[in-house]
């Protein structure tokens, strides 16, 4: 088997035995990217010569003796909302075209203690406002399982990459979705952490208290180490949590689900859902079952608000956060020749700086949170976020964890729904509740949708740190499904 197609966590082993080299394993999916990014369009930044450097760098420490962990040596791609002192980082946006990090972000500084080894930085929607990577200012990645359809987002790029063997893992964050919706259009695994379990320090801001970071990889198992290996408190957060990251490499080995009390969230899967998707997502459950949990169905009547509250509070948040992108400290500056007020020219860069979504949001969240307006409706969503997560909360004294779709569709067509800002929004359905809520949630591939033969997504939600559980059944959904296939569902893709 080449090195591209083995794990994150064979690889490890395999630099740590020294049968391979970080160099060779950082050239091996170096030629990867070369040969499948004109089709695919993953990366906005590949620089081979840093990532090379970074690989040498790994194998010195381990020629030295230094016990650098299960990933040391192991490639990773890196979502371009990460700040990074050695490559650009733009958020997908023009206003941060070029744009240098005076430092690294705490997840990218994880990585590098961990030896992971840096590729480059992967496409997502400007200012990860988006579900098909479309709104990036760079152009769309493109789905490795149909090179017409999207990869999800805002996370495409990171999940794009993954799919497509350019690297075994990646980074992602998840405001709304953007993590486990790009997973499951591309059959991966994607992990949304409990909301504080992951640092938001050097993460360009979207939505300040929904933003979390977390990884992406070809198995629960890399899923969990890559988990372990940025997650845990941060003094630099002030909303970090300061307590032990969930134990969930022990949880994605174990996988037993005996017992486990499961609960079938009611309001979501009925109309307006791909027949594929329920077919899939019924038949994991059953599967689920007859591995000895307790299936139950669950109402969680606010979920259905989820969406509307999330369209109010994370534009209102953004809205505030861009507002440091002012043509003085970041970035563009339009029309600065001598004439123009400091007001004309923050305006001028503004228009050319940001695409259309990041406008819509900020003039959505600038009116919602507008004098005279905030109580109706931004104070009403925080309101419905509160109902939100006691819907939670009754849930789980009632189940371990919850279970739904991912999304309601497959991957759809590029351009289809990127003049429709509501069917766009759409994709996300099942994913807000938990972000509005900060708990864990997780999308583990469970098949093939009928009509189009695309990945279908199980999401699989926690309790607030209670990451571990959904570790623990993906890895159950995981070893039972591949038995069956033979195989990972990723090796159904066609070659690219
Ligand atoms: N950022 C996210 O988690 C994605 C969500 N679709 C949004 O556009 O807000």
């Amino acid at each position: 088997m080449s090195l591209i197609h083995k794990s994150a966590a064979e690889l490890g082993a395999l630099v740590a035995g020294g049968e391979v080299s970080a160099v060779e394993v950082a050239q091996a999916h170096l030629d990867r990217i070369a040969a499948v990014e004109p089709q695919v369009n993953a990366f906005l930044h590949v620089d081979a010569e840093t990532t090379l450097g970074q690989a040498r760098a790994v194998d010195a420490r381990r020629a030295a003796g230094e016990d650098l962990g299960p990933l040391a040596g192991v490639p990773i791609a890196h979502k371009d909302v990460f700040t990074t002192v050695d490559m650009p980082t733009t958020a997908g946006s023009k206003i941060l075209e070029g744009y240098r990090p005076p430092y690294d972000a705490t997840v990218t500084r994880r990585l590098r203690e961990a030896g992971l080894v840096i590729l480059g930085k992967t496409n997502l929607d400007e200012f990860a406002m988006g579900s098909s990577t479309e709104n990036s200012a760079y152009g769309p990645t493109r789905n490795p399982w149909d090179l017409s359809r999207i990869p999800g987002g805002s996370s495409g790029g990171s999940s794009a990459a993954v799919a497509a063997y350019e690297a075994p893992l990646s980074t992602g964050t998840d405001t709304g979705g953007s993590i486990r919706q790009p997973a499951a259009v591309t059959g991966i695994v994607g992990m949304k952490p409990t909301y504080g379990g992951s640092s938001r320090y050097g993460l360009i801001a979207f939505a300040s208290s929904l933003d979390t970071p977390g990884p992406f990889a070809r198995n629960v198992m890399d899923a969990a180490l890559l988990h372990e290996a940025f997650s845990g408190h941060d003094a630099m957060d002030s909303t970090s949590i300061d307590a032990p990251v969930p134990s969930v490499v022990e949880a994605a080995r174990n996988g037993d689900v005996a017992g486990l009390r499961i609960g079938v969230v009611k309001e979501f899967g009925g109309d307006g859902y791909q027949a594929g998707v329920l077919a899939r997502f019924h038949e994991t459950v059953e599967l689920l079952e007859s591995l000895g949990a307790k299936v139950v169905e669950v109402s969680c009547p606010s979920f259905s608000t989820a969406l509307p509250a999330y369209y109010l509070i994370a534009p209102s948040e953004a809205s505030s956060n861009l507002a440091r992108f002012d043509a003085m400290r970041y970035g563009l500056r339009v029309g600065d020749d001598g004439t123009r007020s400091a007001e004309e020219v923050m305006a001028l860069t503004r228009a050319a700086g940001f695409g259309p979504e990041v406008k819509r949001r900020i003039i959505l969240g600038t009116y919602a949170l507008s004098s005279g307006y905030y109580d109706a409706y931004y104070g009403q969503a925080q309101k419905v976020r509160t109902l939100i997560a006691r819907d939670f909360e009754a849930a789980f004294h009632q189940v371990d964890v919850l279970v739904s779709p991912t999304t309601p569709t497959t991957a759809f067509p590029i351009g289809e729904r990127a003049d429709d800002p509501m069917a766009m929004y759409l994709a996300d359905l099942c994913t807000i509740p938990t972000n509005l809520a900060g708990n864990a949630a997780i999308s583990v591939p469970c098949g093939l949708a009928d009509e189009d033969g695309l990945p279908v997504g199980l999401q699989v939600m926690a309790p607030v740190l209670g990451d571990d559980r959904c570790y623990r059944v993906g890895a159950a959904v995981e070893r039972a499904l591949e038995g069956r296939w033979g195989g990972s569902l990723l090796s159904k893709a066609p070659a690219l």
